[in-house]
């Protein structure tokens, strides 16, 4: 059983001040899965984490998003420079609860071509859960033909990774309990863009990759389902409940 899991920028950092982690959450999640993986709950799980504050301040400072492109050098290391420190802390407080996690950098190892498509190699990855450890992704600058490098998006690595690896299991754990509708309810079931796009928007903070919108879209690409939940619910989604939204494009 394979799990795929993001956690969300908008719930490991304050989102609003730039390069400030929520201690707290990442705590709590760390946490979570730490005792997931110690009572054999979870086995294999892969963590790709966004760019909250880290990633998104710098992106927007140098007007680089997944489409629009940057040739200054300043910007790569000032982007993955501030994800790898995310990556640092996240890494570390998985660490002190012994979870053998480790980091796996895109910027290292994965590239668009010229209309945009993403290529990740993931035998690296498989190579290091079949060896017992936790590959920590991250959404990252990468290299980009004709445009010089763009934004990954923790949610682009996700779909691709699931694809790859043949995830069991997708979740994106976010700031809010799920996709809301209109009322602030949550949305139980998803399963084509048009059914809820009336409701579906940006991040309401800095954001250069889309918020919930471009989040929908891309699960729903996927071959099977996936959750969106917050906090709250990803105890349960790591017990193998489905809070939050379930988003399910499957049947397209
Ligand atoms: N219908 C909706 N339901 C829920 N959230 C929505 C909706 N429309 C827009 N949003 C926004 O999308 C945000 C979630 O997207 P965001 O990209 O900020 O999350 P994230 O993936 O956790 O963070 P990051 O991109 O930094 O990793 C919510 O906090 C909310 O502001
Ligand atoms: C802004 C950067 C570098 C990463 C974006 O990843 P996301 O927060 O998952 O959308």
């Amino acid at each position: 059983m394979t799990i795929v899991l993001k956690l969300g920028g908008s719930v490991i950092t304050e989102k609003d001040r730039p390069e400030t982690l929520d201690g707290r959450a990442l705590d709590e999640t760390a946490d979570a899965i730490a005792e997931a993986l110690a009572d054999g709950t979870v086995e294999d799980i892969v963590l790709v984490h966004g760019g909250g504050s880290f990633g998104h301040h710098h992106a927007n400072e140098f007007g680089v998003s997944t489409t629009a492109g940057s040739h200054a050098v300043d910007a790569v290391h000032a982007i993955h420079g501030a994800m790898t420190t995310l990556n640092r802390f996240v890494l570390q407080r998985l660490l002190d609860r012994d979870v053998p996690a480790v980091p796996v950098a895109p910027f290292s190892a994965a590239y668009r071509s010229g209309d945009g498509a993403l290529t990740l190699p993931t035998g690296q990855v498989e190579t290091l859960l079949g060896e017992g450890f936790v590959p920590v992704l991250h959404g990252d600058i990468v290299a980009h033909v004709g445009a010089g490098v763009t934004v990954v998006s923790g949610d682009e690595l996700v779909v691709e990774l699931a694809d790859r690896l043949g995830a069991d299991r997708v979740g994106l754990c976010s700031a809010v309990p799920g996709v809301l509708d209109g009322n602030d309810a949550v949305i139980e079931r998803i399963e084509s863009h048009e059914d809820v796009a009336s409701v579906l928007g940006d991040s309401d903070t800095t954001d250069v990759t889309g918020g919930m919108s471009s989040k929908v879209r891309a699960l729903l690409a996927l071959d099977g389902p996936a959750s969106i939940f917050d906090l709250d619910g990803l105890t349960a989604f790591l017990a193998g409940e489905r809070p939050g939204t379930t988003v399910d494009g499957e049947r397209q």
